[in-house]
């Protein structure tokens, strides 16, 4: 394989993770001792805020009241657009009742959580569209408590239209609490009195390892971490979109890695020559976040074939991935690794971000090898049952009571004989020598 980097990153997804993993530590220690009194004081210190952390009704409503239209129609329409995929979603997702061998009968049931912890992030900016993309999706899977979190934000109260568009798309009970605080007030059930049973919402490195680390205690939909895009481009893609692309996702914050994989260097050298000038123009925040971002994670890999960037796109398996290229369904078909995929230059990660439907809190740091983003399965459990006659009974009772002993486990074995015992008085069987040991 012959792939160049024409530019090629000092750091990698994994460089902050053990920072991030020693602070989470030590704050989820914390709050298991002590409680809301370590939450509010991690609150305090570390957002600034010492206001209420449950946001009463008559709050919500009062700043509801201050959303503009044009704002609410917005949040409504992109609520509408995610509740349509995760609806569609759920209704893939089929219980089934089948015999297996005469008389053995077995299903799955397929039933939401109880209760669901949505995160949605409001440090660098304030995540409307997370808001929605986790409680929409709860609640299309049916979940009867949902709980939503976010920060204060830049020291004030929740950011307003977020706090509208958790309360549009059906949380329950919404709580001003930022980073690992607010995952572990979920995952503890603290201000609330219930525990969450899935946390799911994308974060900064402390709210992702937070998650990581209470994962057991607590379900969580996938490591949601630093956004990351990579471009994959022939020498048809039209170099500004590209580079506009790049930039587009590389404003999330300094550590977010945004990639270029290409057979065509001139179209490789021109987005080079673009993105920094892209920006250069942008404002303060967001040229601060690009800028480092683009500095020290951004790559440009040239590669020979098609079947070469498959080969690279795959091991990267990016949290967002767009496809300026030729023939779109080869790349659909050959693609395997990625949070959610962009085909063609008429989409693009934001339409995803804010407003197409699917959903945007994806894997990052090659979580994306196992696993998709956030989706209605992430709230749900597929539960197995089974029921037998008493003649499918014995046919299953011999074979378990040999299996049983051939493992050394002479109680199962037993359970199977007792079933004979009952249901086929007087026969005899061929059921393995008892265990001894
Ligand atoms: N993978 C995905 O699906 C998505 C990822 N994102 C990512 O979410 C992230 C959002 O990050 P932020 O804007 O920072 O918001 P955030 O809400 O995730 O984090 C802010 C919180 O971090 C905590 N914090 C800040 N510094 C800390 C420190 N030194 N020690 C302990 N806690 C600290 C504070 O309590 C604060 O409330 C970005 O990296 C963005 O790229 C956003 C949307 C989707
Ligand atoms: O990582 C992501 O999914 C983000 O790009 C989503 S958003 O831009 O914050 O809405
Ligand atoms: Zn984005």
């Amino acid at each position: 394989m012959s792939t160049t980097y024409l530019k090629q990153a000092s750091r990698t997804p994994e460089t902050e993770t053990a920072t991030a993993q020693k602070v989470v530590t030590e704050m989820l220690a914390r709050i298991g001792a002590d409680g809301e009194a370590a939450v509010r004081d991690y609150a305090r210190t570390l957002d600034g805020w010492t206001g209420p952390i449950v946001v009463e009704r008559a709050e919500i409503d009062r700043r509801a009241a201050e959303v503009p239209a044009q704002v609410r129609r917005d949040i409504d329409f992109a609520i509408a657009q995610v509740s349509r995929f995760a609806e569609a979603q759920r209704a893939s997702l089929q219980e089934f009742a089948t015999e297996l061998h005469p008389g053995v009968q077995a299903g799955q049931r397929v039933l939401p959580v109880n209760v669901a912890g949505c995160y949605a992030p409001a440090g660098r900016y304030a995540h409307i569209a997370s808001a929605y993309m986790g409680v929409a999706t709860a609640k299309a899977a049916g979940v009867k408590t949902i709980v939503a979190c976010s920060g204060p934000f830049r020291g004030g109260p929740m950011h307003p239209h977020l706090l509208y568009a958790f309360d549009r798309a059906g949380a329950d009970v919404i709580l001003t609490l930022g980073g690992v605080q607010a995952i572990a007030s979920m995952a503890y059930g603290l201000f609330t009195g219930r525990r969450a049973d899935v946390i799911v919402g994308p974060g900064n490195k402390f709210v992702a390892e937070a998650k990581r680390t209470l994962f057991g205690q607590v379900g969580i939909d996938v490591f949601a971490g630093p956004s990351e895009v990579a471009v994959i481009a022939d020498e048809t893609a039209d170099p500004a979109l590209v580079a506009s692309d790049l930039v587009g996702q590389a404003e999330h914050g300094h550590e977010s890695p945004a990639w270029l994989f290409t057979t065509s260097r001139p179209l490789a050298e021109e987005v080079m020559r673009r993105v920094p000038v892209l920006i250069e123009a942008l404002p303060p925040t967001a040229r601060d976040a690009a800028g480092a971002a683009w500095a020290n994670y951004g790559e440009v890999v040239l590669c020979s074939t098609r079947e070469e960037i498959v080969a690279v796109s795959d091991r990267y398996a990016s949290e967002h991935l767009e496809v300026h290229a030729r023939d779109l369904d080869w790349w659909l078909q050959h693609l395997s690794c990625y949070g959610s995929l962009f085909l063609g230059e008429e989409t693009t990660v934001a339409f995803g971000d804010k407003a197409s439907g699917p959903n945007h809190v994806l894997p990052t740091k090659g979580a994306a090898r196992y696993s998709g983003g956030l989706s209605v399965h992430k709230f749900m459990k597929t539960l197995t049952w089974q029921r037998m006659s008493r003649e499918a009974a014995r046919d299953i009772a011999e074979v378990t009571a040999r299996i049983s002993r051939l493992e050394g486990m002479e109680a199962h074995a037993r359970t199977a004989d007792d079933r004979l015992a009952k249901y086929c008085p007087g026969q005899a069987f061929e059921l393995g020598e008892p265990v001894q040991v």
